[in-house]
């Protein structure tokens, strides 16, 4: 099983992309929304560009068909997105796959996808999407944890530099953060002091 990095951004652009991928982080997720699908494969393709360049691998979320037309190392999948999607032909083009999971229910059926990462979320309150769950916390992480063993375990929602060592501690291998660097003043700032924290995590 593949080791995921500890310091796992998500961003909406390939300008975004750009910006973060030359700054030591290894991993990357693109989740852009309510694009026409060309504006959606230009971007795909900018950014992958760019993580090549970079030796970062690039997440691509919702969209797995264009994932795959254009070579992404991994795609995310919500809930929502999995009856669509045809993990055959994922698992078939070796693109690894991340699925999201936010009770019992929903990591039974994460697992019985085989996913290559399961992510926890929100453990902390998020503002960046409206989300029918109450925040899971820490000690949601350690159950999740048991449950999946040595798959690896991203956590997300609401998480900022300050708060990743708990979910670490709780046994998240990985954590996933939108605002905490695309909201921050000084966002090439903010993912140095990530990389410094999560370096030695892998
Ligand atoms: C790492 C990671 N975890 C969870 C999500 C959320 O995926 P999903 O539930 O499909 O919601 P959207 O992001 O598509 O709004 C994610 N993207 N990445
Ligand atoms: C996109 C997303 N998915 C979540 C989930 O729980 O599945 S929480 C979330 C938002 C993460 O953004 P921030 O780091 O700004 O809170
Ligand atoms: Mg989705």
């Amino acid at each position: 099983m593949n080791a995921l990095p500890a310091f796992y951004p998500i961003v909406d652009s390939a300008d975004w992309v750009g910006r973060l991928a030359p700054l030591g982080i290894r991993l990357l997720q693109l989740r852009i929304k309510e694009r026409p699908p060309a504006q959606v494969r230009r971007e795909v393709r900018a950014a992958l560009a760019v993580c090549r360049a970079r030796q970062v691998q690039l997440v691509v979320n919702d969209h797995w068909q264009i994932a795959l037309d254009e070579g992404a190392d991994f795609i995310h999948l919500g809930q929502q997105d999995l009856p669509d999607a045809d993990l055959k032909a994922i698992r078939a083009r070796g693109v690894r796959l991340g699925i999201s999971t936010h009770d019992h229910a929903e990591l039974d059926h994460a697992l019985a996808c085989d996913p290559d990462y399961v992510a926890l979320g929100p453990i902390y309150p998020t503002t960046l999407k409206a989300m029918p769950w109450a925040p899971q916390g820490l000690p949601r992480i350690a159950e999740w944890k048991r449950r999946v063993g040595r798959l690896p375990l991203v956590a997300i929602g609401g998480i900022t530099l300050e708060c990743a060592a708990g979910c670490f501690d709780a046994g998240a291998d990985s954590v996933a953060v939108v605002s905490d660097v695309t909201r921050h003043p000084e966002p090439a700032i903010r993912v140095a002091d990530w990389v410094a924290l999560t370096g030695a995590r892998g």
